[in-house]
């Protein structure tokens, strides 16, 4: 009979090796990001998992998001004093210790029963900006009441402008900082794995800032359709084009940031339009299967508006501090976290989303170092080459570490 495969082999150490004692407590910690995502994958419903981890259509441009970063090289430069690297960082106004920040997600109560006060509690103990969705499960007021960090409002354009205008009213007197108006979702992506699973919101939990009535059809699945795809076609306006943000900007002297620009031309209608800041995103391949990776369409981005002064946020893909180097060094001010933030907060709800904040700024110092670049404005494009797939580690195989 043949051993199975996990069973010890031969013990193959040298005489002298010193035995490392007993294994660490258990759980050790996280060394790395991906830990957080084992740790969630084991607490999360399986339809729930699908829904965070999914994308839209094939899944290829939720790939290309990660194997966009294998293209990437370093190019350290030594001999520099890297005694003190600092990640400071300033953004509309903002004082930030980490450019690291955490992307808009939906539902936080479908994670941690806390959802996105315990985010705020994360992020805030980071010195990490929080970009709230609109589809929180959480009360804006809620969120803002326990925060210790600045917060940015997400918002989809609403049919109902009367909602529209009363959330954009409620995030200022709540002191939320900004006002980010999602560009990429006039229809939900085609999400096969929501579909198969007949994915609807729980009863007990739902986005809560919206009006419950506008809500009722997020916790319905309908066949061959998620709930979630009849709920924001119900809820989203499609007919929305650049000449309706005057009317969201005279609504508000917050900030606008408009998120889900991948083009030079979209770009430069954005500042045309009074943006203050843009996001280049593909909402994490859940939107345009097909879509560039959102790494390959920064550079055209940051060149279309640099000169304009507008500040350029990335996100989409980014799994440690060395993926949020090579997206600061492409010229991105800031890089948001999507599904590693949910990771953390599965796993263990405000100390998990500070962990993953913190690996992702430990990790980012530590590049910074090793790349001489001891302060954020030395991140540039110096600092990187870009080519052929440099490696297999970020290029993960479909349905694993995505
Ligand atoms: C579960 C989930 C829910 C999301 N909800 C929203 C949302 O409500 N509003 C929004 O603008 N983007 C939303 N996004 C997109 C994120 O803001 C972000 O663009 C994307 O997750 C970044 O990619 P990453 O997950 O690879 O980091 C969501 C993403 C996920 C994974
Ligand atoms: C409720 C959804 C519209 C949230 C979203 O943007 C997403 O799932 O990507």
């Amino acid at each position: 009979m043949s051993a199975p495969v996990d069973a010890p082999g031969p013990d193959v150490r040298a005489p002298d090796t010193v035995p490392l004692g007993p294994p660490p407590a258990d759980p050790p910690p996280a060394l790395r990001i991906e830990d957080y995502r084992h740790r969630a994958r084991r607490r999360l419903d399986a339809r729930v998992w699908d829904f965070v981890q999914g994308g839209a259509g094939s899944e290829r441009t939720l790939r290309a998001n990660r194997r966009a970063f294998a293209r990437v090289t370093l190019r350290p430069r030594v001999l520099v004093d890297v005694a003190a690297c600092d990640t400071g960082t300033e953004l509309l106004g903002a004082r930030l210790a980490t450019p690291v920040g955490v992307a808009p997600t939906a539902y936080h109560r479908l994670l941690h029963p806390d959802g996105e006060v315990a985010t705020a509690l994360g992020a805030g103990a980071a010195g990490a900006l929080y970009v709230v969705s609109v589809f929180a499960s959480r009360t804006l007021e809620e969120i803002a009441a326990e925060a210790t960090g600045p917060l940015w409002l997400q918002l989809y354009w609403l049919r109902r402008r009367e909602i529209l205008a009363g959330l954009v009213e409620r995030a200022a007197a709540a002191g939320y900082r900004a006002l980010v108006l999602t560009l990429d979702a006039p229809q939900l992506g085609r999400r096969h794995r929501d579909a198969r699973n007949g994915f609807a919101i729980p009863s007990g939990i739902s986005a809560v800032n919206l009006d419950a009535a506008l809500m009722a059809s997020a916790h319905r699945s309908d066949a061959g359709r998620s709930a979630l795809a009849v709920h924001t076609a119900e809820a989203v306006d499609p007919s929305v084009t650049w000449a309706d943000l005057a009317w969201l900007r005279g609504r508000s002297e917050l900030p606008l940031v408009l998120k889900g620009v991948l083009t030079a031309e979209d770009a430069v209608l954005a500042v045309e339009h009074g943006a203050d800041a843009i996001v280049v995103s593909n909402h994490g391949g859940r939107q345009l299967d097909g879509a560039p990776a959102s790494l390959d369409a920064l550079a055209e981005v940051v060149d279309a508006v640099g000169a304009a002064g507008c500040p350029v946020l990335f996100d989409g893909g980014v799994r440690s501090g060395t993926d949020a180097f090579a997206a600061l060094a492409l010229g991105a001010r800031a890089v948001l976290l999507g599904r590693p933030v949910l990771w953390g907060l599965a796993a263990d709800g405000a100390a998990g989303v500070a962990g993953v904040l913190g690996l992702a700024t430990e990790e980012l110092a530590h590049t910074m170092a090793l790349t001489g670049r001891p302060a954020l404005p030395a991140v540039d494009r110096s600092a990187v080459a870009r080519g052929a797939a440099a490696g297999t580690a970020a290029g993960t195989a479909p349905g694993t570490g995505l």
